[in-house]
Order: structure tokens, then C-alpha cells, then sequence
């Protein structure tokens, strides 16, 4: 493991850190970790579409992560070479959503439209949101359900085999007790094998809630976690250093290509090494 401070994500990127150990990348601070990851997120959705023709990202909320499509929107106002994103062709997924009504703020889905797929016209063919408590779902079993089903439908169509389609890459943030997603520590969707589950009684609110399972996050090509803020710094150092799945969820997050850390340099204070 290595712990490059200051260097840049595209640099990272560009030497294609790949394999069962996760990638750590440190920016200087919150502001510049969204831009540098925005940066790279686009290049990598490019390269994606270079090879297959459309990419496909999975979305999280959170400030960093709301950040970082704001910044992909101002990329695609005047994309550099490499960077050149055809939004039309991009298949969008969440890894998790509040089962709340469609025009609440807490949706991560309302936070998406409005910061980036809004702003570049994403299709609406192509946007998989988790469906909304008012969206003809009584129960998140029941939401969590069909949007396997759409997974599982998606997957089919693009001939992949299996229930789910390909991520290019899955972006997650993390709480200050390394939940991520909506699986929590030591909750029922720890040890849920299903793509997606319900959630309830979330220790965070809103308290209702559906998630992408690990089946469904370990199978992405690529996990990008997003971290910043020294009230995470002790559970980034705890997901690194080997801790168990159940109490640190995002030691569980892993993409089948490469899991990259994506952080500040105050979540990265306590990991080995950091000054
Ligand atoms: O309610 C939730 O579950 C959170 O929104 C969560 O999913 C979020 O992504 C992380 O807590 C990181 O959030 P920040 O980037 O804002 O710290």
C-alpha cells in the first residue's frame, strides 16, 4: 500500500492501479479531492465509451459526491482531450436512495439531476433511479425488488451473463463509522446476498431506505470511494488495515479491477505513514 500525498487521481489513473490491493490517492483537501476526482471520473467514463461504445456509473450521494458531478457538469461545458463524455450514451445506477417521495431533498437522485444529469441532458432511458416511495412501491422489499429486476433486465439486454450489468465505475462515500452505501455496521444488509436490499431502521435518517448489496458493489469494475474530513479518518484507517466487513462496511468495498481510495489529506491523518 502506498500513500502518495498530494499526487494527482488522474496520475494515479494514467498508471492503471489495478489488482486486489486498494489504491490510495490523498488530494490536500475536500475542494480539490471533488475536482480531481471529477476530472477522472470523465476520463474514465471517456474511456469506457472509447472501448464499448456507451460507460455506465453507479452514484452516491453525500457532499463529496454531489461535488464531484458538479464538477463533471462544468467539465462537459469544455472537456479536455480524453475527456470527452457523450452523456446520451452513459447508463446511470445508484448504490443507494432514501425510499422517500420523488421530490424530497433528502433523494440522492434529486441531488444528481440537479448538480450534473440535468445539466448534460442525460436521457431518461438512460437513468436508473431507485424508485421513490411514491413511485408505486408500499414497501422499500418491494422497491429494492424491482430495481434488481432492473438490473437483472439491463444485464440481459446487454448480453452479459449473471444479474447485473457492467459498472465501469461505482462511486461510494463513506460515514464517519464506515458505512457505505446504506449498508451499515453490523446490520441486517451485511449479510445480504441479494443484489439489493431493503433497508430499515437505518441508525442515519431517513430510516427507510434501499441499497445495492456487496453482490452488487464487488461486481463493479472499478470502486471509487470518496472520503474527506477527519471525522473519517479513524474508520478509512480501520477499512484499510483489514477490519471485518460487518463492522466496517467499506472494508468490503471492493471492484473486481481496482478499488481506489480517493481522499483528503485529513481522512488519510491515520493511516500508516501519513505525516
Ligand atoms: O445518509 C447517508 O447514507 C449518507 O448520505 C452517505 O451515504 C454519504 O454518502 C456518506 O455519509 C458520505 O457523505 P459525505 O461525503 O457528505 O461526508
Amino acid at each position: 500500500m502506498t500513500l502518495p500525498p498530494g499526487d494527482r487521481i488522474a496520475e494515479a489513473l494514467a498508471e492503471r492501479i489495478e489488482g486486489p490491493t486498494p489504491g490510495i490517492v490523498v488530494e490536500p483537501d475536500a475542494e480539490l479531492l471533488a475536482r480531481a476526482v471529477a476530472s477522472a471520473l470523465v476520463a474514465r467514463l471517456a474511456a469506457a465509451q472509447a472501448v464499448h461504445g456507451t460507460a455506465s456509473v453507479v452514484l452516491t450521494g453525500g457532499g463529496i459526491g454531489t461535488a464531484v458531478l458538479r464538477h463533471a457538469a462544468e467539465l462537459a461545458e469544455e472537456p479536455a482531450p480524453g475527456q470527452a463524455v457523450d452523456w446520451t450514451a452513459v447508463d446511470v445506477w445508484w448504490g443507494d436512495e432514501r425510499f422517500v417521495p420523488a421530490d424530497d431533498d433528502e433523494r440522492n437522485e434529486k441531488g444528481a439531476r440537479e448538480a450534473l444529469l440535468d445539466r448534460v441532458g442525460a436521457p431518461p432511458e438512460r437513468v436508473h433511479p431507485i424508485p421513490a416511495s411514491d413511485a408505486g412501491f408500499d414497501t422499500p422489499e418491494e422497491a429494492a425488488d424491482w430495481y434488481a429486476g432492473a438490473l437483472a433486465d439491463a444485464a440481459r439486454d446487454a448480453g452479459t451473463d449473471g444479474p447485473l450489468p457492467r459498472f465501469d465505475v461505482l462511486l461510494l462515500g463513506m460515514g464517519p463509522e464506515g458505512h457505505v452505501a446504506s449498508i451499515f455496521p453490523d446490520s441486517p444488509a451485511v449479510s445480504d446476498e441479494r443484489t439489493v436490499v431493503p433497508v430499515r431502521d437505518c441508525p442515519k435518517p431517513p430510516p427507510t431506505r434501499v441499497s445495492l448489496g456487496f453482490a452488487a458493489i464487488t461486481a463493479a469494475e472499478e470502486v471509487w470511494l470518496l472520503v474527506s474530513g477527519e471525522g473519517k479518518a479513524e474508520a478509512v484507517a480501520r477499512a484499510l488495515g483489514g477490519a471485518d466487513r460487518a463492522e466496517v462496511p467499506a472494508a468490503g468495498a471492493r471492484g473486481r479491477r481496482a478499488t481506489r481510495w480517493l481522499l483528503d489529506a485529513a481522512a488519510a491523518s491515520r493511516l500508516p505513514g501519513a505525516g
